[in-house]
C-alpha cells in the first residue's frame, strides 16, 4: 500500500505524519480528508537551537508513544529528515511512498491552491522568503533536500494563504496608493490549513439546527490569528501581508502603529534587520512578560509581568473578535484551536468574558475540562474547542492531486 508523508516545518520544530493513502470511491477532497489512516505522527523540537536537546515524540495509529534512539541523534532539520527517511525505509512492513506533502506558509499571489511542485515553483516560492522570514526558508529547505534525494517521489505544497485567496477585495486591500496594491502589497492571511480543517470538521460536531453562517476561528499557537468564515468561506483574517499583523503572539508583536516603526528607525536609529528581529523574535508574550514566549510557563508564573502579558494577549484577541464580528455582521459560532486555544482554559475564559456583549457565555466546568462544547446552555453563540490537524489537510491535498493508492 502506498503511503503519504507530510512535513510541517517551523523555525525550530519539524512535525511529520505518515498516512496510508487509501483511495476513496468518491475521489473528492472531503472523503480524502476522512479516508486517510494515520500510521505515525511525530514532532522534533529544539532543532538547531544551541544547547537545547532535541525532543522527539512519535505516536502510532494506536495512540502508543514511541521513543526512537536513532532519531534523537538529529541536531538540525537536515539530520532529522535524513534519519527519519532512513527509519521509514527500514521499517518492517512499511509501504512505498506515493508522495510527500509540505506546509508552505506563503503562496503569494500566484499559488491559490495546493500544487505538485516543480523546481521552478521552488524558485518562485523562495522569492517570498522575506515576507515570512520565520517560516518560508524552513518550509523550503526540506523540499529542496527531498527533491534532490528522491526525484522520483512527487512533492506537493499546501499553502497557509490558499484558504483566504477568495476573500472579498475590500478585506485584502491596504489603504495605500494603487500602484503598490498592484504590486501585490495586499493582505493574504495565514494559518489557512488549520482554518480549512476546522471549517470541514465543524459540521460534524454542530447540531443540525445550529446557525453556522457566521463563524470565527481563533488559531492560538506559537503564531496566532483569527479567521472570519461566512458560509464556509474565509472573508477576513487578522494576519495580512506577513504573519506579523494582528494578534500578539509568542514572540511577535502583532499590529502596531506603523508610525512606531518609523520612530524606531528615525529616532532610535535601528536598522531594518534590528526592527525585524525586535518584531518577529523579541516581542509578543516574550517581550511583554520578559519571562517566556510559552503560555504554559506564563500561566504558572506568579510574576505580575506574566499576568500583564496574558491580559494583553487576551484583550487583543477579544478586540479583534469584535472587528471580525463586524465583518461578518454578527456571530453564530466561536472556535478555539491550536496549542493555546486547545489547552489554555484561562485564556479562553478571559477572552469569552470580554465577548459577552456578542452573546458568548461559557460553561466554566466544560471549559476547564477542555470539552469540545464549552458554551453554557443559554449562550446565544456556540463556543467550541476543536483540535486542529494541518497535517491531515496537507495529506488530503496530496491524495487529491496525486491520486496515490
Ligand atoms: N497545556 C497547555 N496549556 C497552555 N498552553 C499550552 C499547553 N500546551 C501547549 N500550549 C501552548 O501552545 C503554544 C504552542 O502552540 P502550537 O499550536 O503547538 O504551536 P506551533 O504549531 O505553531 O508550534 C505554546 O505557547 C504553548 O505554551
Ligand atoms: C503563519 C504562522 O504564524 O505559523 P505558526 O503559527 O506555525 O508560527
Ligand atoms: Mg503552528
Amino acid at each position: 500500500m502506498n503511503e503519504i508523508l507530510v512535513f510541517n516545518s517551523g523555525s525550530s520544530s519539524l512535525k511529520f505524519a505518515l498516512y496510508a493513502a487509501a483511495k476513496t470511491p468518491e475521489g473528492n477532497s472531503e472523503s480524502a480528508l476522512k479516508a486517510l489512516a494515520l500510521h505515525y505522527r511525530g514532532h522534533f523540537s529544539g532543532l538547531g537551537t544551541r544547547g537545547a536537546a532535541v525532543t522527539l515524540k512519535l505516536v502510532a495509529e494506536s495512540g502508543e508513544e514511541y521513543a526512537l534512539d536513532e532519531l534523537h541523534a538529529a541536531d538540525n532539520h537536515e539530520d532529522a529528515i535524513t534519519l527519519l527517511m532512513a527509519w521509514l525505509a527500514n521499517r518492517e512492513g512499511g509501504g512505498t511512498l506515493g508522495g510527500i506533502g509540505h506546509r508552505v506558509v506563503h503562496g503569494g499571489q500566484r499559488y491559490r491552491e495546493a500544487v505538485v511542485l516543480s523546481a521552478d515553483d521552488v524558485d518562485e516560492l523562495e522569492t517570498l522568503s522575506s515576507l515570512a522570514p520565520l517560516h518560508q526558508p524552513h518550509c523550503l529547505a526540506p523540499i529542496k533536500l527531498l527533491m534532490a534525494r528522491y526525484p522520483e517521489v512527487p512533492q506537493v505544497a499546501s499553502f497557509d494563504t490558499a484558504f483566504h485567496a477568495d476573500q472579498p477585495w475590500v478585506a485584502k486591500q491596504f489603504a495605500l496608493p494603487r500602484e503598490l496594491t498592484a504590486k501585490g502589497l495586499i493582505r493574504y492571511g495565514f494559518h489557512g490549513l488549520s482554518y480549512d480543517y476546522i471549517n470541514r470538521t465543524l459540521p460534524d460536531v454542530l447540531p443540525s439546527d445550529a446557525a453556522s453562517e457566521r463563524v470565527i476561528v481563533a488559531h492560538l499557537g506559537n503564531g496566532a490569528s483569527l479567521c472570519a468564515i461566512h458560509n464556509g468561506k474565509s472573508v477576513a483574517s487578522t494576519m495580512g501581508f506577513t504573519a506579523l499583523e494582528g494578534l500578539a503572539m509568542g514572540t511577535r508583536s502583532g499590529s502596531l502603529d506603523p508610525g512606531l516603526v518609523l520612530h524606531l528607525i528615525e529616532q532610535e536609529g535601528m536598522s531594518a534587520q534590528e526592527v525585524s528581529t525586535l518584531l518577529y523574535k523579541q516581542s509578543g508574550l516574550l517581550g511583554v512578560s520578559g519571562i517566556s514566549s510559552d503560555m504554559r510557563e506564563l500561566l504558572t508564573s506568579d510574576a505580575p509581568e506574566a499576568q500583564e502579558a496574558i491580559d494583553l494577549y487576551c484583550y487583543r484577541i477579544a478586540r479583534e473578535i469584535g472587528s471580525l464580528a463586524a465583518a461578518l455582521g454578527g456571530l453564530d459560532q466561536l472556535v478555539f484551536t491550536a496549542g493555546i486555544g486547545e489547552h489554555a482554559a484561562r485564556v479562553r475564559e478571559k477572552v469569552a468574558a470580554q465577548c459577552e456583549w456578542l452573546g458568548v457565555q461559557l460553561d466554566s466546568d466544560a471549559n476547564v475540562r477542555d470539552k469540545t462544547w464549552i458554551a453554557s446552555l443559554d449562550s446565544r453563540v456556540g463556543v467550541w474547542v476543536i483540535p486542529t490537524d494541518e497535517e491531515r489537510v496537507i495529506a488530503s491535498d496530496c491524495l487529491t492531486l496525486l491520486d496515490a493508492d
